[in-house]
């Protein structure tokens, strides 16, 4: 028995094990070394987030939930990249880590899933209810539609279809990436980027190594995938200016448009009243620089009190 050449560390869910197992498909298919059999091994690690999955994870406080287990057999060796989605991380890597590569990112948008015929936010019937647990939402939601009532339902996607099913609540919102990624693409109708703006990072895959860990930096630069790298490390430098709590409804959102990149960004009160929103457009390379900016502006603009 030859010990792997690389342990991959993720969450045991089904999203983050496709997710993983998406990543080995790409090391092989770059790596031919890696296609051996044991060369690759996916390590399911129990983190915060999964152990407190019925407590409100705002209440819990914080940032890394999904990361921190993950980040911390890193450190000591105990894995060699950690593979997360990208939506679920902290802005900044701990000392000694660092984001190394992005799979081409998945279908970035929010799905709406409803029980009766409504394709749409605005279909539903007056007074519907909602489910999710995301303030962004929430509070887009109740922006455009004060009238809906939103409720928390969490669990993991097929819990949520189920208690949809059971009548829990009208209307359902995931994101489309988990769903495809789960060959739940049938599910549901896509709510367009204008009236739902997605999260940092939103449908994008990121693989996280030892800073000093130049063999398998190598290995990752080969599968990174440079318009979604760009793009989302845009996203990542406004919400890290914000450097919001998981109390804050911020969204923020790039694509490459003809060579530009395009990034949206906003924050908005939890309760929908108030939605300040910018963009900016610049050379696809300067996406640290153009995020920081907005981030600058929207802090700016929202001022001390609307953080809360
Ligand atoms: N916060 C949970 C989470 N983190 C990543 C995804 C989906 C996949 C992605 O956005 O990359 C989801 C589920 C959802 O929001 O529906």
């Amino acid at each position: 028995m030859t010990s792997p050449v690389l342990r991959i560390g993720t969450r045991g869910s089904k999203l983050a094990l496709a997710q993983a197992t998406l990543v080995c498909d790409a090391l092989k298919a770059a790596h031919p070394a890696l296609a051996r059999d044991g060369a690759l091994e996916i390590v399911a690690i129990r983190t915060t987030g999964d152990r407190e999955q019925a407590r409100k994870l705002s209440e819990i406080g914080g940032k890394g939930l999904f990361t921190k287990e993950i980040e911390e057999q890193l450190l000591d060796g105990s894995v060699d990249i950690g593979v997360h989605s990208t939506k679920d991380m902290p802005t900044l890597q701990p000392d000694g880590l660092a984001l190394a590569a992005f799979l081409p990112r998945e279908d970035p948008r929010d799905v709406l899933i409803a029980r009766g015929d409504a394709r749409a936010i605005a279909d539903l019937k007056k007074g519907a209810t909602v489910a999710t647990v995301a303030l962004r939402r929430q509070a887009l939601l109740l922006h455009r539609r004060p009238d809906l009532r939103v409720e928390p339902i969490r669990g993991n996607v097929d819990t949520r279809l189920r208690k949809l099913q059971d009548g829990a609540a009208d209307a359902l919102i995931l994101a489309r990436a988990g769903l495809n990624r789960l060959g739940r693409g049938d599910v549901g109708v896509v709510i367009p980027v204008d009236e739902m703006l997605p999260a940092v990072g939103q449908g994008a895959v990121c693989i996280e190594c030892r800073s000093d860990d130049g063999r398998v930096r190598d290995l990752l630069a080969a599968i990174d995938h440079q318009a979604t790298a760009r793009c989302v490390r845009a996203e990542i430098a406004m919400l890290r200016v914000l450097d919001g709590s998981c109390r804050t409804p911020i969204a923020g959102h790039a694509v490459l448009d003809g060579g530009q990149l395009w990034l949206r960004a906003l924050v908005a009160r939890p309760d929908g009243s108030e939605v300040i929103a910018t963009e900016r457009r610049g050379a696809a390379g300067d996406g640290d620089a153009l995020g920081v900016d907005a981030g600058e502006e929207l802090r700016r603009r929202a001022g001390p009190g609307f953080f809360g």
